[in-house]
């Protein structure tokens, strides 16, 4: 098996109290509550986890020892899986990227009807190449905050029918960088969406993007 796990359940039906099956909610149930005052703490854990083994080069039997330690907590937290909409992370509005751990982690500074200030930082384990940040994870934190600005823009969510980004200048790993995101036009459900990505006054990407805003019950 390579790419994806083909052996996990991640699949987890919809209920009358979560009547989303099929379909990707208009509204987000967020939260500061679930997962607890410490759940931010865990997700800087899990990331700091991922720098470690990005750059780590263990010995067979450290190997074996960890494997064994994850397939510990797997089997924990395979006592509390519940679905996307109520999972914490993602939903998680009052911590980095809304304690979603796959983002890289964000903090919005201002945001709405105009557009999205946040800052990010890509970690260690964003590495690309030559000690700077992958193109795929910027555009991944473009992705987002884009769409943010564009479901602030409609109070809705939106989804990305493109999304361009131009890469101007290497982005660094460990820095607080400035992105910024707004809607440029609005045309019936489309929304022109731009987007910077600044380390100071370099700019080191921009985006051009079009979301389109779901209909109710769209998929
Ligand atoms: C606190 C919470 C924060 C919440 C913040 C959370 C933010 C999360 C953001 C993450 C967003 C994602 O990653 S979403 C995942 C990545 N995206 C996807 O998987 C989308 C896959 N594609 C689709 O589902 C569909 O193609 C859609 C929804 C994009 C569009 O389908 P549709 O709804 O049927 O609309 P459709 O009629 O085709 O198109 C509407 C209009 O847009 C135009 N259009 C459509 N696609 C394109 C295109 N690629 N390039 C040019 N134009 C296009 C059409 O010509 C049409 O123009 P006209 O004839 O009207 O003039």
């Amino acid at each position: 098996m390579k790419g994806a796990p083909t052996d996990q359940k991640w699949h987890v039906p919809a209920t009358e109290d979560s009547p989303h099956e099929g379909g990707f909610r208009a509204e987000i149930d967020v939260t500061v509550e679930r997962g607890g005052p410490r759940y931010g703490e865990l997700i800087e854990q899990v990331r700091t986890f991922m720098d470690k083994v990005r750059y780590a080069n263990p010995t067979p039997e450290l190997v074996d020892e960890i494997i064994s330690d994850l397939q510990e907590f797997n089997a924990k937290l395979d006592t509390v899986l519940v679905d996307e909409w109520t999972s914490p992370s993602g939903t998680r509005i009052d911590l980095p990227a809304r304690g979603n751990i796959t983002l890289p982690p964000y903090e919005v500074v201002d945001g709405g009807e105009h557009g999205v200030t946040a800052t990010v930082e890509f970690r260690p384990f964003h590495l690309g190449g030559n000690g700077v940040a992958h193109g795929g994870h910027v555009a991944t934190a473009f992705d987002d905050l884009g769409g943010m600005a564009a479901a602030l823009n409609v109070h809705g969510i939106c989804r990305t029918a493109y999304l361009t980004v131009n890469y101007r200048s290497l982005t660094p790993l460990s820095t607080p960088l400035m992105l910024r995101t707004w809607v440029e036009r609005r045309d019936d459900r489309k929304l022109f969406v731009k987007g910077t990505l600044h380390d100071g006054e370099r700019l080191c990407a921009d985006l051009d993007a079009l979301f389109i805003a779901l209909r109710r019950g769209q998929a």
